[in-house]
């Protein structure tokens, strides 16, 4: 199938040294699958993420082969890893990732402000140490897959816009440099935070393509025009017949 020229990927304000636009996420175990995947999109986004699937499969290797392929292409890695423990257990892990120099790394607000403080000062010396420039750490606030009746399963009373902006405001105190947050708290945060707080958004389903299990959804365009820093996208993109196509799609569907 022929691919349709995309704009240039670069949507959005750029903040934090996080490259605004589309991210696709490979959530794959297969390396090749994911190399194939990033090369078939990569004249259409902007970064490709790393999650647990792959990380927890294919480690530091797989890393540096997606990231081989991304700096050819001139695109940034999101290591999305969603780190959550002791401030002393999320830093060791910080130590071990910094060095791989991905843009972005993710670790969960709710480990508490003394957790994300130490993330904050550990990793400048980290990426010192490695001769690399520091990562963005963005916190997860409420996962998108999560709607008020699970959050109240869980034992939190609070509908999800509420318990997003305590969480984003926590991370912003704390020294973060944005949130993974979903479409429908964009501009709540946006009106509550710094213009440089990065906003990094999953959950986006263009018309047409089902949910599954994420619960806060938008479609990208509209998560776009709400001020996403970031738009993450995985399976409108990968589970696509045509990932390139799609990719186009959803780029084209920004400008
Ligand atoms: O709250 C969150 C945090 C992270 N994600 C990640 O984004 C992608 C979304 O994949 P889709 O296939 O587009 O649903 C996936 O890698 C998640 O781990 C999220 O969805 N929600």
């Amino acid at each position: 199938m022929t691919v349709p020229a995309a704009p240039s990927p670069a949507v959005g304000r750029s903040v934090s040294g996080v490259p605004a636009g589309v991210y696709c996420a490979l959530d794959t175990v297969d390396l090749d699958r994911a190399t194939t995947l990033a090369r078939l999109v990569a004249p259409h986004v902007t970064g490709l993420k790393i999650g647990l699937e792959f990380f927890l499969a294919h480690g530091a290797a797989g890393y540096r082969a997606i990231a081989d392929q991304a700096e050819r292409t001139g695109l940034a890695i999101f290591l999305d890893l969603k780190l959550h423990d002791i401030p002393n257990t999320v830093a060791g892990a910080l130590r071990a990732v910094v060095p791989l120099a991905p843009r972005l790394i993710t670790l969960h607000t709710s480990g508490g402000p003394a957790m994300m403080t130490r993330a904050v000062e550990d990793a400048v010396n980290d990426a010192e140490k490695a001769g690399v420039v520091r990562p963005a750490l963005i916190g997860v606030t409420v996962l998108t897959s999560l709607d008020a009746h699970d959050l109240a399963a869980v034992g939190q009373g609070a509908d999800p816009q509420a318990q997003v902006l305590r969480l984003a405001g926590l991370a912003q105190a704390s020294g973060l440099d944005g949130v993974v947050c979903s479409p429908a708290e964009i501009a709540a945060i946006r009106a509550a935070t710094d213009p440089d707080f990065a906003l990094v958004v999953p959950g986006l389903r263009p018309g047409g393509v089902v949910a599954g299990d994420q619960k806060r959804v938008m479609t990208p365009r509209a998560a776009h025009d709400l001020g996403a820093t970031v738009l993450v996208v995985g399976r409108a993109i990968t589970a696509a017949a045509d990932p390139a196509a799609a990719a186009a799609s959803i780029a084209g569907s920004l400008a």
